[in-house]
């Protein structure tokens, strides 16, 4: 909340035309309305904003980059990546972007993404609902946005980069820099400084550039998400597609682990992008001469699920459970579904109890269980998941009640 009053005064600050009561920002000329606070993350603020001009709504991602060029540079490459998958089906895409220099601090930056909105908000806030509500996602339904999240994820993991150059490139501040969060003055002073990089464009450009993370034209690249989890599949409106949201984590896969350091630096970024309760155990534990790639997200992809089916993640769920640290749930692969007795590495030490009315389908425990193996090799990859989890559509009867 505090948050979200500074960036008001920021607005008032900012905008001729404003008042008291209705905030207003600007990014690369369009002027928008802040309406409240939709949500925040651990490094940055969305909020909800209206288009002045034609009434329309989007979140505005607010990534704040105290840090200077390398927290810079950690922002734009979730920019990148909104271009990337611009013409993905089920991945979110950017509408536009922006660069403020902090009123403070000229090295601080802040980066503004403006997002489609998403009303229905994300299937967390769906798990909440049930929890709240005493209610279950009908299972039918819940494979189908299920299958919806793989099929986005392959386009993710087997990513093809379009032929001749389609893609936009990635730009830099230029027209926004002066908008978004900056006093008159110093609007002033970075248009000049604008006016300057354009002369010098591979200067301004460089510090931004993602070349590692950006693929050539026609290009085949594997990409991991490694933040997989319910609060970052948004809903659309219809109800029916699901969207994978926050790029910030993504990264190129596979990522070869050669030395200590390296592994060390891993664990780091683990640590610090990919949420605990969903993070693949080879990434608590990153051990050198092993390889990291696209299986951490088939692992939070069952955490997801099963988080869908019984209201959080398997391991947050058995630490609550035991008392035990979630690390050493997760890198133990302890955990089983409520109504099945203690299971430890595979199914066949899995006892469970007579099924009750209501429980959970078989075969939709399965792919829990496949995408929960420990030993990312045994993992089933996207392909593997989808086909899986179409043969669970298939045979699963029509919901009672959608
Ligand atoms: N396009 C959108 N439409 C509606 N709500 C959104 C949108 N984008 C984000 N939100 C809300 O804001 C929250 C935070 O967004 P996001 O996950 O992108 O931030 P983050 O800082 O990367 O988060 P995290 O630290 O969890 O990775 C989301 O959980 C969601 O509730």
């Amino acid at each position: 909340m505090a948050q979200l009053l500074q960036d008001l005064m920021y607005s008032f600050g900012n905008c001729l035309n404003c008042f008291p009561g209705s905030p207003t920002l600007k990014i690369n000329s369009r002027s928008f309305k802040i309406l409240r606070l939709l949500g925040e993350g651990g490094f940055s603020y969305v909020y909800l904003v209206q288009d002045t001009s034609t009434a329309e709504l989007f979140a505005l991602k607010k990534i704040r980059c105290p840090f200077g060029a390398e927290s810079v540079q950690q922002a734009m490459r979730e920019v990148e990546a909104y271009k990337t998958f611009a013409h993905t089906p089920g991945i979110i895409h950017s509408v536009d972007y922006s660069i403020a220099s902090e009123r403070n601090d000229p090295d601080a930056k802040t980066v503004y993404v403006l997002l489609p909105y998403y009303r229905r908000g994300n299937l967390q806030d769906m798990i909440n609902a049930n929890l709240v509500n005493h209610t279950k996602f009908p299972e039918r339904k819940l494979m189908l946005l299920f299958l919806g999240v793989c099929r986005a994820l392959m386009a993710m993991h087997q990513y093809q980069a379009p032929a001749g150059g389609e893609r936009m490139e990635m730009g830099n501040a230029k027209a926004g820099e002066e908008d978004v969060g900056v006093p008159k003055s110093k609007n002033r002073r970075n248009k000049a400084v604008a006016a300057a990089d354009a002369d010098d464009e591979t200067e301004q450009a460089r510090p931004l550039m993602i070349e590692e993370q950006v693929a050539a034209p026609g290009e085949r690249r594997s990409y991991t998400h490694r933040d997989i989890k319910p609060g970052n599949i948004m809903i659309d409106d219809d109800g029916s597609q699901p969207i994978l949201m926050d790029l910030g984590s993504i990264a190129i896969s596979p990522i070869p682990i050669t030395s200590r350091s390296q592994a060390i630096a891993m664990q780091d970024k683990a640590a610090e992008h990919s949420t605990m309760p969903y993070r693949a155990p080879e990434l608590f534990e990153v051990n050198t001469g092993t390889v990291i790639d696209t299986k951490v997200d088939i692992w939070s992809m069952g955490c997801t699920l099963y988080a869908c089916l019984v209201g959080k993640s398997p391991f947050e769920m058995r630490s609550d459970e035991t008392g035990g640290s979630l690390s050493m749930c997760v890198l133990g692969g302890d955990w089983r579904f409520p109504d099945e007795g203690r299971q430890k590495k595979g199914k066949d030490s899995a006892v469970p109890t007579t099924p009750e009315e209501g429980a959970i389908s078989e075969p939709i425990r399965e792919v829990v269980r496949k995408c929960l193996t420990v030993e990312p090799n045994e993992r089933p990859d996207i392909e593997e998941l989808i086909r899986m989890v179409e043969d669970v559509v298939e045979g699963l009867p029509e919901d009672a009640s959608v």
